[in-house]
C-alpha cells in the first residue's frame, strides 16, 4: 500500500515542479520577494516540513523554536504554518492580530467531526460562531448556569468517592490499586450529561462500583478514536491532492466514528424532545441545555436546528472532558511524585476544612495551596499544548515578520509556560511560585487569550478545584510500588499522560465516619 503512496507522492511531486518551473510559484511563492516569512528549516519538495513532524508535536516544535527561534515557519504540506513560542508572541498574536488570528483552519479531518466546520470550536470568526459562543455562554458556561450546576458536580464528586471508598474496602488492607482517568473522565461526562441533557448515567445494582458508566465508557471509546487522527498530521490533511490515497483508511474510521458520536447525541435529544412534547421541563428554571434549545427551535428553526443542537453538544462534551480530566490526573500525579506537597495540601484542607464533613465547593476559594497546585499543573501540562490551530484572515506582521492571508498558527503554550527565561526552575513543580500573587505578571495562557479563548475556563477550575481537594481530603494517596510516576506525554490535540496513572488510594482514618454516611 505504501508504495502506491509514495508512487503516488513522486508524481504529485514532478507535477509541482513543473508548476514552479512554468513559473506558477506555490504557498506564499506569489510576491515572494518582497516577503519577509518567518525562518524555517529545509524543506523537501511538496511535503514540505511533513518529515519533521513527530509526535507529541508540541515537543517537536519546542525543540525546532530551539534553533529557529520564537516565530518561525514550517510548510506543512500544502499548508503554511507560523509557530510562536514566545509570550510576547502570543500577545502579538492572540491581543494585538486577535481579530485577524480568529479564524480556524478547515482541515478535511476537521470537516468531518465539526459538520462541516459549522461547530463552535471550528468554525470561522463572524456571526455564526458569534451567536454559537452566545448561546454556549448564556445556557452553559455563564456564572449563573455554573452555580446552578455546582449541586450537580458536588453529588457527582461524592458519587465517585463512594465507589472508590468501596473499592478500597473490598481490597486487601482497605487499599486499593485505582487507574484514575477512567473514574475523572466518567465524572466530567456526568455532569456535563446532567446539565446539558438532565440525563443521569445507566449506573444499576450491578455496575455500581464500576470505574466508568456504560455512557462514559461508550463516549471515551469515541473520543479516543476520533481526537487522535485530528490532531497528528494526517497526510491528507496536509496533502489533500492526495485525499484518494488514504490507504491507512483514516477517513473511514474518523466517519465510523463520528456516526456513532451522533447516534451517542440524538439518543439525549431524542429524551429531551419527549420530555417536552410530554409537558416535562417545559418552563422550568433549571431546564436542560438541550430543552432550551429544542424549545427555541420552534420560533427560529433556520438556527436552531437539530445539526447545531447535536454538534454544540458534541463540542462541549469533548472539549469539556480530556482536558477537565487530564489535568486532575496530571496534578494527581505531581503531587505523588512529590509527597512533601501531597501532605501540605491536605494540611491545608484540613486547617481550613477539617474531617467532620467534606469540602465543598465555597470551601476551594479558600485553599490558596491548592490553587497553586492547580495553577503550577496547568503551567506544566496545559491540556492544550498548542491551544486549537487558528488562521489568519489577512496579510499581518508577527514578530518583524511577513504573515500571510490563510496562515494556520500554532501558538505553543508548552513551550511559554516553561521558558526558563521567565520561570526559575522552569521544569521543576512548584506551587509556591503562585503563593502571594508572585507569577501575576508572567503569561499564563492554558486557556487561551482573546477572542478565541476558553469559554469554559470558570467550569473547568471549579470541577478541578472540587475533585482534587475531596480526593485529598478523603484518601491517603501511594505509588505503585513506591515507584516513581512516569510523566511521559502522550500526543495528539490534547496532552494526555502516556500511560495512564496507577495509585494505591486509602480511605484517610479521620475521614472514615464522613465516607460511610455517602
Ligand atoms: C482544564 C480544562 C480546559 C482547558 C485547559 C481548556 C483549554 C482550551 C483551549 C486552549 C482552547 C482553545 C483556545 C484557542 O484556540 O485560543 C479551548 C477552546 C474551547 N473550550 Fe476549553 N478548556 C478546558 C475545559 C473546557 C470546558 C469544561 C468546556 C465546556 C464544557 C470547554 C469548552 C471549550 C470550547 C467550546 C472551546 C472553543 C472556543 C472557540 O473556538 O470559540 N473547555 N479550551
Amino acid at each position: 500500500m505504501d508504495t502506491v503512496y509514495y508512487l503516488a507522492v513522486g508524481s504529485v511531486a514532478l507535477l509541482f515542479l513543473l508548476h514552479y518551473l512554468i513559473g506558477g510559484g506555490g504557498g506564499g511563492g506569489k510576491g515572494k520577494g518582497a516577503r519577509r516569512l518567518p525562518p524555517s528549516p529545509p524543506a523537501f519538495p511538496f511535503i514540505g516540513h511533513l518529515y519533521l513532524v513527530k509526535p507529541p508535536l508540541h515537543s517537536t516544535l519546542t525543540r525546532l523554536a530551539a534553533t529557529y527561534g520564537p516565530v518561525f515557519s514550517l510548510r506543512m504540506g500544502s499548508r503554511l504554518a507560523v509557530i510562536v513560542s514566545s509570550p510576547e508572541g502570543a500577545k502579538e498574536c492572540l491581543t494585538d492580530n486577535d481579530l485577524i488570528f480568529a479564524n480556524r483552519p478547515l482541515f478535511p479531518s476537521v470537516r468531518l467531526v465539526s459538520y462541516n466546520g459549522t461547530m463552535l470550536g471550528m468554525s470561522n470568526y463572524g456571526a455564526h460562531w458569534r451567536n454559537l459562543r452566545r448561546v454556549a455562554a448564556i445556557q452553559l458556561l455563564s456564572a449563573h448556569r455554573i452555580a446552578c450546576m455546582t449541586p450537580v458536580i458536588s453529588a457527582e464528586v461524592r458519587a465517585m468517592v463512594r465507589r472508590m471508598d468501596h473499592v478500597a474496602a473490598a481490597a486487601p488492607g482497605g487499599a486499593a490499586r485505582l487507574q484514575l482517568k477512567r473514574r475523572l473522565f466518567e465524572l466530567s461526562l456526568s455532569v456535563l450529561m446532567e446539565t446539558i441533557a438532565r440525563t443521569k448515567t445507566s449506573r444499576t445494582e450491578a455496575n455500581s462500583d464500576t470505574d466508568m458508566s456504560p455512557e462514559a465508557e461508550e463516549f471515551k471509546q469515541l473520543l479516543d478514536e476520533i481526537i487522535p487522527h485530528i490532531g497528528r498530521a494526517n497526510r491528507w490533511d496536509y496533502l489533500p491532492a492526495l485525499a484518494w490515497f488514504d490507504t491507512s483508511g483514516v477517513k473511514n474510521k474518523i466517519i465510523d466514528a463520528v456516526n456513532r458520536r451522533d447516534a451517542f447525541l440524538r439518543r439525549l435529544i431524542d429524551a429531551n424532545r419527549k420530555r417536552l412534547q410530554d409537558g416535562i421541563d417545559l418552563d422550568s428554571e433549571d431546564r436542560s441545555m438541550i430543552a432550551v434549545l429544542l424549545s427555541r427551535q420552534k420560533t427560529e428553526p433556520d438556527f436552531y436546528t437539530d445539526t447545531m443542537i447535536t454538534a454544540l453538544c458534541s463540542n462541549l462534551f469533548s472539549a469539556g472532558t480530556e482536558t477537565t480530566s487530564s489535568t486532575t490526573e496530571w496534578a494527581l500525579s505531581l503531587l505523588l511524585n512529590h509527597p512533601e506537597e501531597l501532605k501540605k495540601a491536605q494540611a491545608e484542607i484540613d486547617a481550613v476544612v477539617g474531617t467532620s464533613r467534606l469540602v465543598t465547593a465555597d470551601d476551594v476559594s479558600r485553599l490558596p495551596y491548592l490553587q497553586c497546585i492547580i495553577n503550577e499543573t496547568l503551567r506544566l501540562y496545559p491540556p492544550a499544548p498548542l491551544l486549537l490551530p487558528h488562521e489568519s484572515s489577512a496579510d499581518c506582521k508577527v514578530g518583524g515578520y511577513d504573515v500571510p492571508k490563510g496562515t494556520m498558527l500554532l501558538v505553543n503554550v508548552y513551550d511559554i509556560q516553561r521558558d526558563p527565561a521567565v520561570w526559575e526552575d522552569a521544569g521543576k513543580f512548584k506551587p509556591q511560585r503562585f503563593e502571594d500573587g508572585k507569577a501575576d505578571e508572567k503569561l499564563m495562557m492554558p486557556f487561551g487569550m482573546g477572542r478565541r479563548k476558553c469559554p469554559g475556563d470558570t467550569l473547568a477550575l471549579r470541577t478541578i478545584g472540587l475533585v482534587l481537594s475531596t480526593l485529598l481530603q478523603c484518601f491517603e494517596w501511594d505509588r505503585v510500588d513506591g515507584a516513581e510516576i512516569d510523566m511521559t506525554e502522550g500526543g495528539g490535540l490534547t496532552m494526555p499522560r502516556a500511560v495512564p496513572l496507577e495509585a494505591i488510594c486509602k480511605p484517610r482514618e479521620a475521614m472514615r465516619h464522613v465516607l460511610k454516611e455517602l
